[in-house]
């Protein structure tokens, strides 16, 4: 029986049952019928009164014969208090004081109606759950809206492998939920609501919940996707109950996963405008962030894949102020996750995680967890007792398949050109001085379009740089290009954000830093008026207050600054080829390089400190 004839029949028994309720409720009022008192007492002078039984307010009595309309019974209001004394004069046999006519009144009538209406909510609240509506719309009783909570998770950061960054951020919010009130006396900054933020299946709601395992705490979870497409003030109401419910079993956990859906900025995409549900859910939550002292000991946690979108409000002080970045392991990562994932099945002798890790750049912890689940279900098929290398081997296969057609993962020349073009991009900036140090190299893809990252490590602040800084900081963007050049001899669309950020400093220094010699100390462009109008989005095209033959020579002036830096990056990198080679090979085979890994194959084995490289 699907759930909606299930709905159906019950509708079908209510409404029979409504039938019966009136029938029984009016054949009870025509028997015991209410009666003016001034008509009992014209019964009682006529002697037509058999019977009567009273309470301190009601008569209630039989008559000798019935009435016209068949009624035998009737009760009136008592409105003389020494009524009983005078019956035995018009022969009426007294039946006694009446216990209460509440009882009679409750078993004949009372109850019946009670069940009824309770038959009818509760038919009302199944359906408003099977709709998702939660208790918002039928406010009769407590809701129980759909939160999903768990006393204890079980999972443990031993189950959460490859991520140990993420890892160790995420125990300072362990230890404030094991003691949230000695936390805060000991100094500690007390955690209110953490992002995780990552790409698909890298384990945020894995961790989520290991957070709440570790700390012996319940995991309340909710996602942000269950608020679309739900009636005005639902979300809002069941926001407020999950907030309620994790408060009364504090210290606890809140993970609302896919952030996004819910706490996409105000104003953007298809919901812009309007008062709508979403916007309404979003400031509940807000209210809800803001309105509870953290040495409550509730953490919220959250996640998202796309924090970019998120409405800048949400990640304001006091509300998810720290992000965690959970990104998809690299090799030694996913050893670790393969290992976790192995425990679960039958594994042959002969496999071996290292060489499985090595078969699978791109993988998340999602990918891999479902990889060790093929893998045993095609020994599984050939009836093996045991997953052999052979099976990972084909699963991969049909895996890697899979995620090609979804445009995630890198051909092996793929790879290896990101792998050179990151290092071409490292090794300029460690040969050239005041270049922010080079913090961690990677190859595995991070989100849509980026198919490698190098990060730099900013040492300070800056608010003026210098023409060599700025030179500098162009040959660093450009490295990569010529690494690619350099190695083999042509080039890819991998540059084309380098080839952005380069062409606006270039055109900054030429047309609003007086840095070329042909132009002068003459501003050609102008700063949109920012600081009058305190606006801080970039003002409307505005029109170009000079020459065209000035505007060639702009042209001109970018190009050969950005040739000039270019040809300095490839001098370098030439001059380095061997060092490029070198750590191009680790970088493909480990796919992330540490500073102090890097800097230590950039010295070695011809040691030469960056500072002299650069002369
Ligand atoms: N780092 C990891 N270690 C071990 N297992 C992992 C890891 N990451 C993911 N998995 C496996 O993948 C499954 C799905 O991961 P999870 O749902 O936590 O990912 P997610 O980041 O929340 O993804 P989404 O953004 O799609 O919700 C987990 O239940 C687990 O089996
Ligand atoms: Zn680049």
């Amino acid at each position: 029986m699907t759930k909606q004839t299930r709905f159906n029949v019950g509708y079908a028994i209510a409404a029979i049952f409504l039938v019966f309720m009136i029938q029984y409720a009016v054949s009870v009022a025509n028997q015991i019928a209410p009666i003016p008192y001034s008509d009992f007492q014209r019964l009682l002078h006529e002697g037509k009164i058999a019977t009567v039984g009273v309470s301190d307010r009601f008569i209630q009595g039989t008559l000798k014969e019935p009435l016209p309309g068949g009624q035998k019974q009737f009760v009136t209001t008592r409105v003389d208090p020494e009524f009983a004394g005078e019956l035995d004069k018009y022969g009426v046999r007294y039946t006694g004081q009446i216990e209460s006519t509440f009882l009679r009144d409750l078993l004949s009538w009372v109850m019946p109606v009670l069940l009824f209406v309770g038959l009818w909510w509760y038919l009302g609240k199944r359906f408003a759950e099977s709709q998702g509506l939660g208790g918002g719309l039928m406010s009769i009783g407590k809701s129980k809206a759909k939160i999903y909570v768990e006393a204890d998770t079980g999972v443990t950061f031993e189950d959460v492998a490859g991520v140990d960054e993420a890892k160790d951020e995420l125990r300072e919010v362990v230890d404030f939920l094991k003691s949230p009130a000695d936390y805060g006396r000991l100094g500690g900054r007390m955690p209110k609501g953490v992002l995780l933020v990552g790409p698909p299946g890298t384990g945020k709601t894995l961790l989520a919940k290991a957070v709440a395992g570790e700390a012996k705490v319940p995991f309340f979870s909710i996602s942000g996707s269950e608020f679309v497409e739900m009636f005005v003030g639902v979300g809002a109401a069941r926001v407020r109950d999950l907030f309620q419910q994790a408060h009364q079993k504090a210290p606890a956990i809140i993970f609302i996963d896919e952030l996004d859906a819910l706490g996409r900025a105000r104003g953007i995409g298809p919901y812009a405008g309007g008062h709508d549900e979403k916007e309404q859910t979003l400031n509940q939550l807000l209210v809800e962030l803001d309105g509870f002292d953290s040495r409550s000991g509730l953490v919220i946690l959250a996640a998202t894949n796309r924090p970019e979108i998120l409405d800048p409000a949400l990640l304001r002080a006091g509300r998810f102020d720290r992000q965690v970045l959970v990104d998809r392991p690299d090799k030694k990562g996913r050893v670790q996750i393969l290992q976790v994932h192995m425990k679960k099945v039958k594994i042959a002798a002969d496999v071996d995680a290292d060489k499985v890790a090595a078969l699978t750049p791109g993988f998340s912890g999602a990918d891999l967890a479902n990889l060790v689940n093929e893998a045993a279900l095609l020994a599984t098929r050939r009836s093996a007792n045991a997953t052999s290398m052979a099976d990972f081997g084909n699963a991969v296969e049909r895996i890697v398949a899979g995620l090609e057609k979804r445009n995630r993962l890198l051909n092996p020349k793929e790879r290896e050109i990101v792998a050179y073009h990151e290092m071409g991009h490292a090794l300029v900036a460690l040969a050239l001085p005041g270049v922010d140090p080079v913090h961690k190299v990677s190859i595995i893809p991070r989100g849509i379009g980026a198919l490698g990252y190098t990060i730099q490590r900013p040492t300070e602040d800056r608010f003026l740089m210098t023409r060599e800084e700025l030179e500098n900081k162009m040959a660093v963007s450009l490295g990569g290009r010529a690494a690619e050049l350099i190695v083999f001899g042509h080039l890819s669309t991998g540059a084309a954000d380098d080839l952005r950020r380069v062409t606006d400093i270039a055109r900054s220094m030429v047309t609003r830093y007086g840095m070329s010699d042909k132009l002068g100390n003459v501003a050609y462009d102008r700063d949109p008026y920012t600081f009058l109008t305190g606006r801080d989005l970039p003002s409307p095209p505005h029109e170009r207050d000079y020459a065209e033959k000035t505007a060639a020579t702009v042209d001109e002036e970018v190009r050969a600054i950005v040739e000039k830096v270019f040809q300095r990056a490839l001098d370098l990198l030439k001059e380095r080829r061997a060092v490029l080679d070198r750590t191009a090979q680790r970088l493909l085979e480990k796919e992330t390089l540490e500073e102090a890994e890097l800097t230590q194959l950039a010295n070695h084995p011809e040691p030469r400190s960056p500072q002299a490289a650069a002369e």
